[in-house]
């Protein structure tokens, strides 16, 4: 079983996202570096790490860059800048950046401004060779990418000091304009280590928007934003808006399995449809399967409201379903709910919002399941699983093997969900015994008319 975060999620957690002390600095970031580890800088202001240059940033003589997609409170805002960042991704992705290029690309989220403005997503760039070309590519692509006002470019530098070691780090922040070459220094600023705050800074905005979506209306709402853009949008907000709203459970069990891919969720609800004469439903349901490509590439928050629409249909499924005949289900909303949360929190598990912040809560509208069971299986096991089946994985889930750590996440946000609570089945031995285990929970928790 993994570790269980000590912090439970409380208000004063919450409003502690606190710059370091000293002066206000002109900007509080943090970089996920090569590992997961997160390193928290500040730039301006007094420097909150005794003016240290943040740790394993960058030693000279390298250079970094960095740059943010400037969001707005409105679902449009979001939308435009998940999809202009994830423009931004994909040509980050490719020469001279990327695998094999000079420079390594980081994700850095920018979390308290002078504007106060929400946090905004964007790149660290290290350049260790501090090739001219490198810096070339980064502004053309910030000219491309980005609306004017926001063409905005962090160099920075450390300056190497007389024994040998890093000296102090300085951003210089840079306008580019319109023509090639030309830009204007806006500014320069010491850059510091800063001290972690309490509460990941993405975690109290995933559920303004951003990733999870606690009800039907805010996952509908980001969907409506993309009409424009991603036609197939239209063709799931029909078929969403066909529903019944607040479908109602009937009397018969709704039983969901969940668990990571290759766990054995298949093999366990196709056993149960059979011994307990009950109908299989999964999320996402058929009938979108043909959009479902589409909205694998698009970003976390649009990707998101989509997986969240589709748990309204299978909703509504389920609530007919379920007046003749138990209901199984393979995925549902917590899954949705706990790739979201692992995706979008960088770092270690350590760094997830702790047990009972309102991210873990079913959403108020959603039908919702008797009983809820987690399969889990050492990560060996599910390789060996995986390789087993051969079958062709999401990118996701080819992510997730690369990514012990994101796999970690996504499994502790699944333990850490309430009301109802996922719980955790040990899939690891024959499937005889999975299922003996399963029909016993059954049994004892829930009521079959
Ligand atoms: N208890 C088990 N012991 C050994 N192998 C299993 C067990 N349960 C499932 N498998 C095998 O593992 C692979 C993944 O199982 P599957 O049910 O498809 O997982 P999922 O639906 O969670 O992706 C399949 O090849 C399946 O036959
Ligand atoms: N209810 C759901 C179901 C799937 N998903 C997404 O779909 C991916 C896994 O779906 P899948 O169909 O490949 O899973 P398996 O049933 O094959 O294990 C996850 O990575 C999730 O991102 C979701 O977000 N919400």
């Amino acid at each position: 079983m993994l570790p269980r975060g000590p912090r439970a999620f409380s208000q004063a957690a919450a409003t502690a996202l606190r710059p370091p002390s000293g002066s206000a600095p002109e900007r509080l970031c943090v970089a996920e570096l090569p590992g997961s580890e997160l390193a928290y800088f500040a730039e301006g202001g007094g420097g909150g790490d005794g003016g240290r240059p943040p740790r394993g940033f960058l030693p000279p003589p390298g250079r970094c860059f960095s740059f943010c997609v400037p969001s707005g409170p409105s679902a449009g805002e979001r939308v435009r800048a998940a999809r202009l960042h994830r423009r931004a991704e994909q040509r980050l992705s490719r020469e001279p950046f990327g695998p094999g290029g000079a420079a390594e690309v980081l994700p850095l989220l920018a979390y308290a401004g002078p504007s106060g403005s929400r946090p905004e997503k964007g790149f660290l760039v290290r350049d260790r060779r501090r090739l001219p070309e490198t810096e070339r590519a980064l502004e053309d692509l910030v000219r491309l990418i980005l609306p004017p006002p926001a063409r905005l470019l962090s160099v920075y530098e450390a300056a190497a000091a007389e024994d040998g070691g890093g000296g102090p780090l300085w951003r210089s922040l840079w306008r580019l304009q319109g023509a090639p070459e030309s830009k204007v220094l806006l500014g320069r600023a010491r850059v510091a280590g800063a001290a972690e705050p309490a509460l990941h800074p993405a975690a109290p905005h995933l559920l303004d928007g951003a990733a999870v979506f606690a009800s039907f209306e805010a996952a509908r709402a980001s969907l409506r934003e993309c009409l424009s853009v991603i036609p197939e949008a239209k063709a799931v907000l029909d078929l969403v808006d066909g529903c019944p709203v607040h479908a109602k459970k009937g009397d018969f069990p709704v039983i969901v399995i969940e668990g990571l891919d290759a766990t054995g969720k298949t093999t366990v609800t196709h056993a149960l449809k059979d011994s307990l004469n009950a109908v299989l439903l999964r999320s996402p349901p058929p009938c979108v399967s043909q959009w479902r490509k589409v909205f694998d590439d698009e970003p976390t928050l649009i990707r998101r409201a989509f997986y969240a629409l589709t748990n309204y249909i299978v909703a509504s499924e389920i609530a007919e379903q379920s007046t003749k005949s138990p209901v199984i289900v393979d995925r549902f909303w917590h899954s949705t709910a706990a790739y979201a949360i692992a995706t979008e929190i960088s770092g270690k598990i350590q760094h997830l919002p702790p047990v009972h912040h309102p991210v873990y809560r079913w959403p108020g509208d959603l039908l919702k399941p008797d009983l809820v069971l987690l399969l889990t299986v050492s990560p060996e096991e599910r390789i060996r699983r995986l390789q087993g089946r051969g079958i062709e994985k999401t990118r996701e889930e080819a992510e997730l093997e690369a990514n012990n750590i994101f796999r970690q996440k996504v499994e502790e946000s699944y333990l850490r969900m309430e009301n109802p609570a996922c719980q955790p089945v040990d899939a690891s031995p024959s499937r005889e015994e999975v299922l003996k285990t399963v029909h016993h929970l059954i049994k004892k928790q829930c009521h079959f008319p």
